[in-house]
């Protein structure tokens, strides 16, 4: 009998977040694993057009919660929705909800963020740092409390090279940002935020580190577990291998390569790509949801949940087997056909920016307006530039964190539940997850049916040739153009002629 599984049965779970990548694997699991728990509180902003039962309903009809739905056919009656806006004071959450979650609640999985590089700071001050203050306080009078699990990243600390499963310090307290916030205005956060944010790349990782402090500081006598993901991938194993569900991270950018739009970036080939399976990530949250409960360590203990220290593989390995699936699962309506170059050099990067993706983008403006549509390339390609100038700071660096407390927590895992609950990332083969990934991202992502293949593949071939025509017909005018300018090449031409 699993011990974890068996812990969670008859608890009463909060998940903030639930909404999110991880969240809904997170539920997919637990409801799997545990189909005996009492109930999950969901806590779920109102979006327009859809009331919360609906947005509930929109996650579990999915193919993700397939086999949940078997083990657990009351599954619509053990996920209560609560309407909640962590934006807001006290949530905005009505008396009587939160009166139920105060005295009911066994434990928290706290998920919800902005995970934004670029939001604005006041935005990610509230929900990454406010929230996470408002929800200690929440936590702190719940008689029943067992455990709160917060969701950092291990790139909350980018600023450093290696990084120890510890809480390092920001030079302003989040208390005092969390209460300048109030009186200043847009113009003043804008101007302070590069001074407080230092050499933190992002408002995203700034305040994740603010985040961190705050669950430090508020701890009381709460039983805390910190978990840090860094770049949180498809599923590995469960409930099926590739599924992922947004263009975060390297999602967007296996969508980019696979229909032609990128195909240069600038990266260290040997950098480590610390990529985590999203499925590994709840199997650890979970097991330190019960570890934390029932053995309640003296100190909040963190937990990097990361993958370059145990099974490294780099950035070059991974493009190249990302473009060798494509040939075997081409993306349907392709721009231009998958190719990749990697690059360090500035200039370098510039000219592939003008030739590779600003050039094609703006024939292809100028053959939409010349058949009366509506140009709309120019403008995708700038949006993508912007986002890889964001992922850069990523892909050209390495880091160290190192996993006393994950290889811990791994050897106080009865065997059965290394099995359910496994975390081992030395047991990953990269080359299949990648490859399965590629086909997740096509079948979950992008929605294409496997059997639009033979045309995808035929369409990739009507590119090759269109390719090798406009190489020729460029060649040729060139050529000519030079012919009748210049004696050399007049020479040349007839020489070869002769
Ligand atoms: C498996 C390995 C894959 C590697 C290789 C893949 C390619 C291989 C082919 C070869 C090419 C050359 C080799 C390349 C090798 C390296 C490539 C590596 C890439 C991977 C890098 C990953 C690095 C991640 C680092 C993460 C560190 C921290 C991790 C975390 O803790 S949190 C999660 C990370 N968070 C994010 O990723 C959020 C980032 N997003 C944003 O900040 C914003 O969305 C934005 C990028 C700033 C864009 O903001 P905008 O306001 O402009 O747009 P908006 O968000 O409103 O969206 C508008 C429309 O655009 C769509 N869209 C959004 N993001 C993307 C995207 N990434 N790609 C494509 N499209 C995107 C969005 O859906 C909207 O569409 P619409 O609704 O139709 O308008
Ligand atoms: N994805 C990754 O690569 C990594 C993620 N992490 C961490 O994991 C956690 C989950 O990330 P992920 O699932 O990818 O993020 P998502 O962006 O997929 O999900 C964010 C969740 O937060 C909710 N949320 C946002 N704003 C509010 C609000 N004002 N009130 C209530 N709920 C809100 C969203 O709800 P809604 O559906 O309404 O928008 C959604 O459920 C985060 O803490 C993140 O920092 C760490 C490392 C890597």
């Amino acid at each position: 009998m699993s011990m974890i599984a068996a812990f969670y049965g008859g608890k009463s779970i909060l998940i903030t977040g639930a909404t999110g990548f991880l969240g809904k694997v997170l539920i997919e699991k637990l409801c799997r694993t545990s189909p005996d728990l009492k109930v999950i509180y969901i806590l779920v902003r109102p979006k327009a057009g859809h009331t919360l039962q609906q947005r509930v309903s929109q996650i579990i009809n999915t193919k993700l919660f397939e086999k949940v739905r078997e083990v657990c056919p009351n599954l619509h009656e053990k996920i209560r929705a609560i309407s909640a806006d962590l934006n807001q004071n006290d949530f905005a959450i009505s008396k009587e909800d939160m009166q139920e979650l105060l005295s009911c609640t066994n434990i928290i999985f706290h998920c919800a963020a902005t995970v934004r590089f670029d939001d604005h700071l006041r935005h990610a001050v509230q929900l990454n740092v406010t929230a996470t203050q408002q929800l200690l306080f929440m936590a702190s009078q719940m008689p029943k409390l067992e455990a709160f699990i917060h969701i950092s990243t291990a790139f909350s600390n980018c600023n450093l090279k290696h990084i120890d499963e510890v809480i390092y310090p920001c030079s302003v307290e989040p208390k005092k940002i969390i209460d300048s916030m109030e009186w200043w205005d847009d113009a003043i956060v804008d101007e302070i935020a590069p001074k407080l944010m230092g050499d933190w790349p992002n408002t995203y990782t700034y305040t994740k580190a603010l985040g961190e402090m705050v669950v430090q500081q508020e701890s009381g006598n709460l039983n805390i577990a910190i978990i840090r993901p860094s770049i949180v991938g498809a599923t590995w194993q469960e409930p099926f291998p590739g599924w992922v569900d947004n263009l975060n991270g390297p999602n967007g950018m296996i969508v980019a390569a696979g229909r032609g739009f990128l195909r240069a970036i600038r990266a260290s080939p040997l950098a480590v790509a610390d990529l985590i399976p999203v499925d590994t990530v709840i199997n650890l949250t979970l097991a330190v949801g019960w570890y934390t409960a029932v053995h309640r360590p003296k100190s909040t203990l963190i937990y990097h949940c990361t993958s370059g220290n145990l099974n490294p593989c780099n950035w070059g390995k991974m493009g190249c087997q990302v473009l060798s699936t494509f040939e075997k699962i081409p993306f349907e309506k392709a721009f231009r056909r998958p190719h990749a170059d990697f690059t360090a050099n500035t200039i370098t990067v510039h000219y592939w920016n003008a030739v590779s993706h600003r050039a094609p983008a703006m024939i292809y403006d100028i053959y939409l307006w010349l058949t009366g549509r509506k140009p709309r390339m120019t403008k995708l390609m700038n949006r993508l530039l912007r986002t890889i100038s964001m992922l850069e700071y990523f892909i050209n660096r390495s880091w160290e964190w190192s996993t006393y407390n994950t290889e811990m927590l791994m050897s106080e895992l009865s065997p059965e539940d290394q099995r359910i609950f496994n975390f081992d990332v030395r047991q990953l083969n990269w080359l299949e997850y990648i490859e399965n990934y590629v086909l997740g991202v096509k079948k979950y992502l992008l929605k294409e049916d496997m059997a639009g293949i033979p045309e995808a593949k035929q369409h990739l071939r009507r590119l090759r040739n269109i390719y090798y025509l406009f190489n020729t017909v460029f060649f040729l005018i060139a050529w000519r153009l030079l012919i009748a300018r210049s004696q050399i090449a007049r020479n040349v031409w007839f020489f070869i002629m002769w």
